[in-house]
């Protein structure tokens, strides 16, 4: 979209660099608690980052040092090259949209839309203009002259989405937006803050703690976990290639099997597991096996089950139907009867094990991840 808005020299990326965002081994320290800690990472001009972990771990602190609210107790963080502490926060050129939305509830759409308008002085001329557009951009054309209070949550929403828009802000950081809504209208809106973004190229960094909703919208994904980023990369490759039990267990179900290496895989209590490292790691080390839910075959016999690399038997303690799929947890007979979860998606054996029910496990070589053991998942 092309709203005629002269942008000065200074909102362009330095010569030749294409990172709008760079975190130089940020630190925030609480009295002595590192909420983050030797955090660093870039992000390109125009793509969608998203940052997730579990709760406490760090993710809003990291934005608010992003949107300049905060300042690191060390590290540095710039924006098109500029530190973010180079201009006070009401002259940033950074769009927010927070789980609160903050919108003014008496001021009408189209108001509360122009409102940042006003704040940065914008020619008045222009204005309305530059509203109608942003909010066509939402699809609330027709809803300008509406109050906030007389919208719906997901329009209230889109409001917020202008709102944060309509100066053209170099970045755009948004802070679990989502969180309070219904599911359907969340993974609606996921995929409208995608094609708004797309549409726009307005650089991103969303902060969730929604693993759904960081593969649906993102280019890039930081997975966060006490305070450290523990690995930034393209959603379908974190997923395939997790570079730590954490990333592997918080991204997608996984199941994990500790043991000590071995040539192709890992022993667990006696029981030899076929698997997969990355890295090399030395016989007898202690290891982590990790295994997705999607990647094992469950059968009732061994000749059912076909070829697979690893044959383990077990027994189904849960079976629970989440609708396009069946989980069952399998407790095994070997291998100090670990839990594995099972994903199944063949609906015509949907309910085919019972609790109780003995089942044979499969997997190939390349699909249990073997990592070298340091305690954490
Ligand atoms: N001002 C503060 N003073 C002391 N500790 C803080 C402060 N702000 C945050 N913390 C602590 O820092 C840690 C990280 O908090 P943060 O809000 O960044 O986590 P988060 O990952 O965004 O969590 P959530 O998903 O629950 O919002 C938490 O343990 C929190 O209690």
């Amino acid at each position: 979209m092309n709203t005629g808005h002269p942008k000065t020299p200074t909102d362009k990326p330095a010569a030749g660099s294409n990172v709008a965002v760079c975190a130089s081994n940020v630190t925030m320290d609480f009295s002595g608690f590192k909420a983050v800690n030797n955090a660093s990472f870039e992000l390109e001009a125009g793509k969608f980052l998203t940052i997730l972990g579990p709760s406490g771990s760090g993710k809003t602190t990291l934005l608010q040092m992003i949107a300049g609210f905060l300042t690191p107790t060390s590290g540095e963080i710039t924006i098109n090259g500029k530190s973010v502490d180079a201009a006070p926060p009401h002259r940033r050129s950074i769009g927010m949209v927070f789980q609160k939305l903050a919108l003014f509830p008496h001021m009408t759409a189209a108001q509360n839309v122009a409102f940042p308008l006003k704040m940065r002085r914008f020619n008045p001329k222009t204005i309305p203009n530059r509203v109608a557009q942003f909010l066509d951009l939402v699809k609330l054309g027709d809803y300008g002259a509406r109050r906030v209070n007389e919208l719906s949550g997901g329009q209230q929403q889109r409001v917020a989405i202008a709102r944060a828009l309509v100066f053209e802000p170099e970045l755009l950081l948004l802070d679990e937006p989502l969180a309070a809504l219904d599911v359907k209208l969340r993974e609606e809106m996921q995929l409208e803050f995608r094609r708004i973004q797309h549409e726009l190229g307005v650089t991103t960094i969303n902060v969730t703690h929604d693993q759904r909703e960081a593969l649906v919208v993102s280019d890039d994904i930081i997975v966060m976990d006490s305070g450290k980023i523990q690995q930034q990369a393209r959603p379908v490759e974190m997923y395939r290639a997790p570079d730590n039990p954490f990333v592997a267990g918080f991204l997608g179900m996984s199941s994990f099997l500790r043991g000590t290496a071995c040539a192709g895989g890992l022993v667990v209590e006696g029981q030899r597991v076929a698997g997969t490292a990355s890295a090399a790691i030395a016989d007898g080390a202690p290891v982590c096996g990790a295994i997705r839910a999607e990647q094992i075959r469950i059968a009732a016999s061994e000749a059912q089950l076909g070829d697979c690399d690893t044959r383990l038997s077990g027994v189904v303690r849960d079976a629970i139907f989440e609708g396009e799929r069946q989980l069952y947890v399998v407790a095994l007979n070997t291998a100090g009867e670990a839990e594995i979860r099972v994903y199944h998606h063949d609906p015509l054996t949907f309910g085919l094990f019972e609790i109780g029910a003995p089942v044979v496990l499969g997997w190939n070589t390349s699909d249990m991840k073997i990592f070298a053991d340091g305690g954490a998942e």
